[in-house]
């Protein structure tokens, strides 16, 4: 066998030049950061009353914050790097009948938030990957434990006869049935026969979601109506009923309608019972990997949110391409791709993309030891859930161990017994399982938690960002949906930052400064509301109480904070523009960072303590994927979506109705009527820099009467908060 790297190859690696100039830049900045902590620290040190004492302390520990939080981005800015798959040259060194087996799991949790039909679109996509069919084994773990779900993947399972088979021959790209028929595709009798068949079933799969139970008109089979009886026995709900585990496609038996054999689609909806935990999505991977290892145990892993469909049918042999040479990164556990979206609108109003996140982060940090695990789009080896490389966990029983060979047939009834009993709500008692083996539990963004702790455990691994999108997810269309997700983020990340495994700890004595602080970015994702609120508050306040707070203008140390703000936003623009973004998104992004820092950021840590006080439990609060027809409409024309109360959007309209108010009152005061423009610069600068990024809640609570507005009641709420707020400050301030 060739080496994989010479000519012909199979992958490589380049490193960005922008790793020098972005050094140096990190050396000025730091030097300047250092320095306006000395400015700090004299201000404190000659303080006139204890007021201006607690606001400069207050200002200092916000810098302070946000330079630690720009000092954890350096490490993905050291030594960024971008990789490249030849996967046309694979077969020249790996034959097709030896390409590996790959499990495939989906996971899904409810119905109403997540559409059947969608999830079906999902496993479709991967079903019809370009790979050996009977290797490809899609594993669907539903933790709604509904009929409706089961209902639709029987569905999948007869119209995939037609699908898989059709894409093959017709060798298009786009496999995911809904994407196919909604682009330009060739509308000839074949096609518009398929297109047909599809609809059929996508109306039978909703009228029973609309219907909310499977209807005997559906019914088709003894057989069927047999496995759905499971779901009406006395006291089923889907917080308590017993595993059920439907092979609904077996690829030793099970042939398409051109005599091909299909892959195996296998349903599972794991117990639960209301008194044992079952760790959301991690417990349901969890329970994935064992039910899978029982019935396949392929050495391939590939986890997928139900909204993440596949947008191209050679990933599977891309990944190949890092597996099949070893040399590619030694002690490699995982294959992550990014997280990309369809449907976005044109200025990503809620910034969405992420693209710091699930982009340009990860190629920096695949320069140091390789991306964290975002949750879908992610290859692993299946060892990696076992121990680290060096330090192997042994599972409880053997068949589970990633080595082992399964030698009996996946209807066999001792396999079907296995599973079902690997999969009880009990099994995970007493064992390794969320700890030493596969994901781990104690963080609501298992993820992160586990990527994290599989890379201090002695993991590496690469990312893998292909020209054409691998995967392709939906975004929440709703503020207030994406604030909550944030807030369920910031609340898990949080339990890693301040648990026995914080980065700063455990991290930096596990894998080293650079890595650690690449996973401090995250860990500590709340802790952005307290810079973020304090800019958004003191500065407006005291702008209109006439108290500067900032160097004149042609102080020596204005300079200072010029060029922090500036270099860090300038920076940031930079990096998104180079990572294929716009500047109207890249504004967008900046504006969330903005709003989520008095939103989510606030509420998620602050739930976090009540959570740790032991006052409230947060569960896994399932993300909507349903499009409101309305607000589909209103999100495309880039419209804020407010429409519910929430103390969220109580902070928010807050700030909003701070900073215009100083900007206006206070600015116009100091600038026209105090002439004192040079001292205040900075505060109406901010109160300005404010009003620019919050045009669009002033919009929703003064100028629109769809639905989409800001509730009455939330605007006249944070009103007289603000009222309140400037008559205590001009109590305490005149102290
Ligand atoms: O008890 C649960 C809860 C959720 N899920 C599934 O988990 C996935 C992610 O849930 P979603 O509501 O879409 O969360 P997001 O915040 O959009 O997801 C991001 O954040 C999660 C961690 O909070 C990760 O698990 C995801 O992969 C990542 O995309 C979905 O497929 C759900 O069906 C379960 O299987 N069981
Ligand atoms: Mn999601």
């Amino acid at each position: 066998m060739a080496s994989a790297t010479t000519n012909p190859r199979l992958h490589s690696l380049r490193r960005l030049r922008r790793r020098l100039p972005n050094r140096v830049f990190a050396a000025v900045y730091t030097f300047v950061i250092l320095a306006l902590f000395y400015h700090h620290a004299l201000t404190l040190l000659h303080f006139t009353t204890f007021t201006t004492f607690c606001i400069s302390l207050t200002m200092f520990v916000s810098d302070i914050i946000l330079a630690y939080m720009w000092s954890t981005t350096q490490s993905y800015r050291m030594n960024p790097v971008t990789r490249q798959e030849f996967p046309e040259n694979l077969e020249k060194f790996l034959d097709r009948k030896d390409f590996p087996a790959m499990d495939i799991f989906i996971c899904t949790a409810d119905p109403y938030k997540e559409p059947p039909i969608n999830v079906v679109n999902t496993a479709l996509s991967v079903m019809a990957y370009d790979y050996p069919t009977e290797k490809l084994s899609v594993y669907l773990s539903d933790d709604g434990g509904s009929e409706l779900t089961l209902f639709a993947f029987m569905e999948a399972a007869e119209f995939a006869r037609i699908w898989l088979p059709f894409c093959r021959e017709s060798n298009i790209i786009e496999r995911c049935p809904d994407a196919y028929f909604s682009s330009n595709y060739a509308q000839n009798p074949k096609t518009l026969e398929i297109k047909g068949m599809y609809e059929n079933m996508k109306i039978r799969v909703e009228n029973v979601v609309e219907k909310g139970k499977v209807s005997n008109e559906y019914i088709s089979s003894e057989l069927q109506s047999q496995l759905l009886s499971q779901y009406r026995a006395k006291d089923f709900t889907r917080q308590n009923h017993p595993s059920i585990i439907q092979v609904l496609l077996n690829a030793n038996k099970d042939k398409d309608n051109k005599g091909q054999p299909m892959p195996n689609l296998v349903y599972v909806s794991r117990e639960k019972r209301r008194t044992s935990p079952h760790q959301f999505k991690a417990g349901a991977l969890n329970a994935l990997i064992r039910v899978s290892g029982i019935m396949t145990n392929a050495p391939i892993i590939l986890t997928l949110d139900c909204d993440m469909y596949s947008n191209d049918p050679l990933t599977p042999q891309r990944v190949l391409c890092y597996i099949s040479d070893k040399s590619s990164r030694p002690n490699l556990g995982y294959i992550q791709f990014p997280q990309l979206y369809h449907g976005l609108n044109k200025a990503d109003i809620y910034a969405s993309e992420y693209k710091g996140l699930f982009q340009i982060n990860p190629a920096g940090m695949d320069g140091l030891s390789g991306p964290n695990y975002v949750g879908t789009g992610c290859f692993f080896l299946r060892r990696t859930f076992f121990g680290g490389p060096s330090s192997p966990a042994q599972p409880e029983i053997p068949e589970l161990s990633p080595n082992y060979i399964v030698s009996k047939p996946i209807m066999d009834q001792k396999i079907l017994d296995q599973a079902h009993h690997v999969s009880g709500c009990n099994y995970e008692n007493l064992t390794n399982w969320g700890s030493k083996m596969g994901l781990k539990y104690g963080s609501l963004v298992e993820d992160y938690y586990t990527g994290y702790r599989l890379q201090c455990e002695g993991w590496k691994s690469i990312f893998c960002d292909p020209k054409r999108p691998a995967f392709l997810g939906d975004v929440p269309i709703t503020l207030i949906d994406v604030l909550n997700q944030n807030k369920r983020w910031d609340i898990g990340l949080l339990e890693v930052g301040f648990s026995k495994y914080s980065t700063l700890t455990y991290g930096i004595r596990t894998a080293g400064i650079l890595v650690a602080q690449a996973f401090g970015q995250y860990a500590f994702w709340g802790i952005w509301c307290f810079p973020i609120t304090f800019y958004a508050f003191i500065p407006s306040l005291t702008l209109l109480y006439g108290i500067p707070i900032f160097p004149k203008v042609s102080d020596p140390w204005f300079l200072a904070y010029i060029f922090l703000f500036l270099g860090a936003n300038g920076k940031d623009c930079l990096d998104f523009v180079l990572a294929k973004g716009t500047f109207r998104r890249w504004w967008s992004d900046q504006r969330m960072w903005h709003m989520r820092g008095v939103s989510s950021h606030l509420f998620g840590s602050i739930e976090f303590i009540t959570k740790r006080l032991g006052i409230s439990t947060q569960g896994f609060n399932v993300t909507s994927k349903v499009m409101d027809d309305e607000q589909s409409k209103r999100y495309d024309q880039g419209i804020f979506e407010f429409g519910v109360e929430s103390p969220m959007f109580v902070t928010l309209a807050m700030a909003a109705t701070l900073n215009l108010m100083a900007f206006f009152c206070g600015g116009i005061v100091q600038i026209f009527k105090e002439r004192n423009l040079e001292v205040f610069f900075v505060q109406v600068f901010i109160a300005g820099f404010a009003v620019l990024n919050c045009l669009p809640i002033y919009e929703a609570m003064f100028f629109r009467s769809d639905k989409g507005r800001m509730p009455t009641r939330t605007t006249i709420i944070s009103t007289l908060l603000v009222g309140g707020l400037c008559a205590a400050s001009s109590f305490i301030l005149k102290m």
